[in-house]
Parts: structure tokens; sequence; C-alpha cells
């Protein structure tokens, strides 16, 4: 852990950030029902990705971008390629392994930037050694949003290797599980609301 000191209204406040977890957001896909990078899309007046970056950077000392796109360089983020290119999501979340020195590391898509740091804090606290554990709403897990043991690393590359790239197979494969976010009283379905079309992002600018 990290420590870091803060002005809060009453004098001093210690706040921490999490530096004992990898962070990485995916970045790599191919974005063609958008027409353009999804992740660099103006949305409210920042690439789309940046919404997203901001909430984890409030919680994780280090965030990593999974992408194999130049023009993420701009941002100022630590970028990695994808190890094995044109695998989708999981492509990502194996080369995020790969890089890890952590056992525990959080994936999150580029495409929800409405995330709240009150659903990452919640997965983080419920999270169990050697599972996956997802956020999910009303049964259904988002396999882009939660925490992926290292130790997976090879039984993902044999579904790589497989071309066995369904997120939700590899899910029922592995030992996981999933926490409802209903029970947090927050928005929580803005956590996952994604933008993938040039339609969704116009009607999302005015979101919050
Ligand atoms: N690193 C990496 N991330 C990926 C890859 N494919 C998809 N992603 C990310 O996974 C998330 C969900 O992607 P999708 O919406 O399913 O796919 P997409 O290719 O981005 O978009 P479409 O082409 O419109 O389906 C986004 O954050 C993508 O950037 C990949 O091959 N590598």
């Amino acid at each position: 852990m990290q420590g870091r000191c803060q002005f809060a209204n009453k004098g001093f406040k210690m706040t921490t950030k999490r530096s004992d977890i990898g962070v990485y957001m995916l970045a790599g896909g191919k974005s063609s029902r958008m027409g353009a990078d999804k992740g660099l899309v103006n949305l409210q007046g920042k690439p789309m990705l940046q919404h997203g970056i901001e909430v984890l950077q409030s919680i994780f000392s280090e965030v990593t971008l999974v992408s194999n796109n130049p023009e993420y360089l701009r941002l100022g983020l630590r970028i990695i390629p994808d190890l094995i290119a044109n695998k989708g999501p999981m492509g990502g979340i194996y080369t995020g392994l790969c890089d890890s020195p952590f056992e525990m590391n959080f994936f999150v898509a580029c495409d929800m930037p409405f995330i709240r740091s009150q659903a990452i804090e919640y997965v983080l606290a419920k999270a169990k050694d050697g599972e996956i554990t997802l956020a999910g709403i009303g049964g259904k897990s988002q396999p882009l949003f939660g925490i992926y043991p290292k130790i997976f690393r090879e039984e993902i590359r044999k579904n790589i290797e497989h071309n066995q790239l369904k997120m939700m197979v590899l899910i029922q494969e592995l030992k996981s599980f999933t926490l409802e976010l209903d029970v947090l009283g927050i928005d929580h379905e803005k956590t996952f609301s994604n933008i993938n079309t040039p339609e969704d992002l116009v009607r999302m600018q005015t979101e919050k």
C-alpha cells in the first residue's frame, strides 16, 4: 500500500492507493461498430477511456492499458501490446496476466466510462484467492469488470490456442463467482453501460 496525504475539509486525511494488485484496462479492440478507436472518441470533452482511467486512478497507484494503438501513448499511461493479436478481450486478459507481478488483477473494458468506484471497491473487498471475481446485475455477470488470478494464465492460453474466445465459456470452465451490485444501493446499472456505436456516444454525452 502506498500512503498519500490529502487536505480534507477538517485538517489532514490519510488516504491510500492500492499498489498490491495489477490493474489493466482493455483498449485493443477493433471498434468496428464505432468506426474509430472507441477509447479515443470524445465523450463529454475527453477521450472516452479517460473517464474510467480517472476512476481507476482514484483507487490504484498504477493503471496499464492493453492496446496495440500507439495513439494511446499521448495519454501518458503505461501501455503494453497484446502478446497474441486479434483474440478479443480474452487476448487482452492473457496479456495482462503475463505482464503482472501480482496474483490478483483487476480488468475493465475501455468502453464503460461510467464505472463506479464503489463497485470496484466492493469487488476488491469480496475477492477470493484462486477465483475469478466478477460483478453482475440481475444474475448477469460482466466478464470485463472483475478480478482474474494470474494462476489462470495457462488455462486462458489454452482457450486462445483452441480459438475458444467466448469469455462466458471461459468463466464457466474456471473457478469463478459473481457479486451482485444491486446490494450497493448506487446507480449500479451505469457501471456497465458501454458505448459501442456512434449512436450510443451521442446518447451518452449528457449522462453522468
Ligand atoms: N487488448 C485487447 N482488448 C480488446 C480486444 N478486443 C476487444 N478488446 C477490448 O474489450 C472491450 C470489449 O470489446 P468489444 O466491444 O467486444 O469489441 P471491439 O473490438 O472493441 O468492438 P467491435 O469491433 O465493435 O465489436 C473493449 O474495451 C475493447 O477495447 C483485443 O483483441 N485486445
